[in-house]
């Protein structure tokens, strides 16, 4: 995890024309870099987004610079998504389907990795580093050097600040678990605060189905009470909701899916 953490920093300690290299507003490329505004005009985020499984089509195209970050962040990535398997059995399970419901499509499923750098918060202001949203894939799994990270407590409506102990992973449900659950499962709104005492690493694995296969809910847990709450989707789907001119503020792409 450290040394996941120290590539990423190193990343983003390059100088910015090898990082620009990077830069792309197509989001169908494999290695993306880019910065965001959320309320200011300085840059509140700077995020490296890559594909990671399978690494032998993917790590080609990540960055070579540093020279550690292919190897520290394809061993982080591979420990990552076993994790991430074993939860996704174990929730199944719980669910009532099963620990092998969908294994392929699981066990050949996408992973993506979005890294995330935040500058430190500018003294006198209080800022946003990442706007609210929920993640897309069934689950994330998020280990950050510090803490930054609030969920939105729906009992509440408030903003919880979320502890970062050293070395602890976060697990975020995804709007594909709320989908496949028909809505007994719900996506986990979240966002990230710029942190007053030091800049922040964040990565963010995302475990989701290859690009054009469907999710659906389980069709076990539908039924006359309970009919089916969502519409079927894809990866890909989702990429063109992202680029379509629909206004994303109004509707998330799970508003857009439910029935
Ligand atoms: O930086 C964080 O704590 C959150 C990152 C995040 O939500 C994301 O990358 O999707
Ligand atoms: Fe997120």
């Amino acid at each position: 995890m450290d040394r996941a953490v120290e590539a990423a920093s190193d990343f983003f300690k390059l100088p910015s024309e090898t990082k620009q290299e990077f830069a792309s507003d197509d989001i169908r490329q494999p290695v993306r870099y880019g910065t965001s505004l959320t309320d200011g005009a300085r840059p509140s985020r700077a995020f490296l987004k890559h594909y990671v499984h399978p690494l032998s089509e993917w790590m080609k195209y990540w960055p070579e610079k540093p020279p550690t970050y292919r190897e520290d962040m394809g061993k982080f990535s591979a420990e990552v998504r076993r994790v991430a398997l074993q939860l996704m059995e174990a929730i199944l399970e719980g669910l009532g389907l099963g620990k092998h419901y969908q294994h392929d499509e699981f066990e050949r499923g996408l992973q993506l990795l979005q890294v995330n750098c935040y500058p430190k918060e500018p003294e006198g202001e209080s800022a946003i580093g990442l706007a609210p949203h929920s993640d897309h894939g069934f689950l994330t799994i998020l280990l950050a050097s510090c803490p930054g990270l609030e969920v939105l407590d729906r009992s509440t409506n408030t903003w919880r600040v979320v502890q970062q102990p050293r070395h602890v992973l976060h697990v975020h449900v995804g709007d594909l678990m709320e989908v496949l659950s028909n809505g007994r499962i719900k996506t986990v709104v979240h966002r990230a605060v710029l942190n007053p005492g030091e800049a922040r690493i964040s990565m963010a694995s995302i475990h989701s189905f290859v690009m054009h296969e469907k999710v659906s809910v389980a069709k076990e847990l539908v039924d006359e009470q309970d009919p089916e709450k969502y519409k079927e989707s894809s990866f890909s789907d989702f990429l063109d909701y992202v680029t379509s001119n629909v206004d994303k503020k109004r509707m998330s792409f799970l508003d857009s899916l439910r029935m």
